[in-house]
């Protein structure tokens, strides 16, 4: 076994290590051996303060955690949608960011991290001030948009004539947006809150056209695709420690999977991407997936798979479903082969029964393709037929933050390329914090790849049901 010295672990980049590693599972995979035991007491929680919740808080309201820190309307606009009680994420996490604290918001999927880091946002900004006080910085143009709208909507000031005081101002500076008008109006009038995928927020720092002298709150939302993504995770560090420092904001990060959380947190203090007092807020750490997740698998060979599936359709009947399809390879594109989605799309059209209208996300679609999809699918339109359901084929590009708070079915046509990314695409149901109605997540696979399933099993620690058709 290889031991390293705590200088020669901080050359190791936190981004290298990118198996899902659970702290409750015993570990079998090499990967570990190199984690040696006496080094991870130095990335422990000594000086990292891990959260757990001690008080019963079942009383404890929204407004009662937010009062005395957000504005009134806002709590109320939160009210009016349904943010009455918090959730486990919220109740935990919303105390250390009213005091200022960094914090790492590491919580399953759907329970509720987007409105934690918003409520301290909001409370943060002065909407009077013209200067960009907060940024949310996330991976896709998708779940900028969406977390754009729940920003607006929670912001918008309904009194605002009658007080005279202006609702501060989100602007979405999204990758395949409109940058030109995004120029404009940031040397005209700085918006309060910027909500950008990473690409284009550069592109304007290194123009000079956006500065972040003025921002107290900085997000990072889902920050371990983030910084595994070769593409951005130069220029997030650029961002986190060039841009703007640690010293003058206030810096969240979330996710629902932060493998090697020991690690990252040890290299977040060191590498100077947080304070030294960052907060660890690990909600359900035993169980990383919502427990109303039913996960079943059918086997198969590969010929089989397009009528295996619609079987399952047509035996589960769901309310609204996503299919996750892998990407077409550059080999196949390159061959000038239809994509492996476009094909599904087009066999789920010939079938000709209840799941012939079905709409398709990926990322080869042009940017207003995609978010008329979203949009479509948010409407009660698009797929699935009767009861405003819908059915979505779609890429990895749909597997992270998006919330489609109706789907009920996860179809898995191929599985998913670890365990970290099947996390996120089963997370894509059981996304009501406080309903425990069954979910369903169905992986169709090979023989070959039972294997493979299996070891997501155990990292992640749940059980799957074999289905026999
Ligand atoms: N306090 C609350 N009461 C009721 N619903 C809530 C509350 N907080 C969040 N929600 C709803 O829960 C759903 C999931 O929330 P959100 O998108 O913030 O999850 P998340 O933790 O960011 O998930 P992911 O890790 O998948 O991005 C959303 O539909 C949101 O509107």
């Amino acid at each position: 076994m290889a031991y390293f010295s705590a200088t020669q672990l901080q050359t190791l980049s936190w981004t290298s290590w990118t198996s899902w590693i659970n702290p409750n599972v015993a570990y079998r995979t090499p990967k570990l051996l190199f984690y040696p035991k006496p080094l991870r007491a130095s990335f422990s929680s000594s000086n990292v303060e891990t959260t757990t919740l001690t008080k019963d808080s079942s009383t404890t309201t929204l407004r009662e955690l937010c009062y005395g820190h957000v504005q009134e309307h806002v709590i109320r606009r939160a009210e009016e949608v349904g943010y009455v009680i918090p959730t486990e994420v919220q109740l935990q996490a919303l105390p250390f960011l009213f005091s200022g604290r960094d914090c790492v918001l590491h919580a399953q999927t759907g329970s509720g991290k987007t409105l934690a880091y918003l409520l301290q946002v909001l409370s943060v900004v002065d909407s009077q001030r013209s200067a960009v006080q907060a940024l949310i910085v996330v991976p896709t143009r998708e779940l900028g948009m969406q977390v754009t709208k729940v920003t607006r909507m929670l912001a918008a000031n309904p009194s605002e004539h009658e007080s005279g005081l202006k609702s501060c101002t989100v602007m979405a500076l999204l990758d395949g947006g409109m940058l030109k008008r995004h120029k404009s109006w940031l040397k005209a009038e700085p918006p309060t809150i910027v909500v950008a995928t990473i690409g284009s927020l550069c592109q304007m720092l290194e123009k000079h056209i956006l500065k972040l002298d003025t921002c107290q709150v900085l997000v990072v939302d889902e920050v371990d695709f983030m910084f595994n993504s070769s593409k951005e995770v130069s220029s997030l560090k650029r961002l986190l420690t060039s841009y703007s420092s640690s010293k003058n904001r206030q810096t969240i990060f979330a996710s629902a999977s932060i493998p090697q959380h020991r690690r990252f947190l040890y290299d977040c203090m060191q590498q100077k991407w947080t304070r030294a007092d960052v907060v660890h807020v690990h909600v359900n750490s035993v169980e990383p997936m919502p427990s109303c997740l039913h996960h079943r698998f059918v086997v198969c060979n590969r010929m089989e798979k397009n009528p295996m599936l619609l079987s399952l359709l047509q035996t589960d009947s769901p309310g609204s479903a996503i299919i996750f399809v892998s990407e077409q390879s550059g080999k196949s594109k390159k061959a000038g082969s239809a994509p492996p989605t476009t094909l599904l799309v087009d066999f789920l059209k010939s079938s000709r029964g209840r799941f012939s209208d079905v709409s398709l996300l990926e990322e080869d679609m042009n940017f207003n393709q995609r978010a008329a999809s979203l949009s479509e699918l948010r409407g009660g339109g698009g797929g699935g037929g009767g009861g405003g359901g819908y059915l979505l084929v779609a890429t990895d590009i749909a597997a992270r933050g998006v919330d489609l708070p109706e789907t009920t079915h996860i179809y898995n046509f191929d599985i998913p390329k670890d365990a970290v990314n099947y996390l996120h695409r089963a997370g894509r149901t059981g996304r009501k914090p406080f309903s425990d109605k069954k979910c369903f997540v169905t992986s169709i696979i090979t023989v070959e790849e039972r294997f493979v399933l299996q070891r997501f099993e155990n990292e992640l620690m749940f059980c799957c049901e074999q289905l026999f058709f």
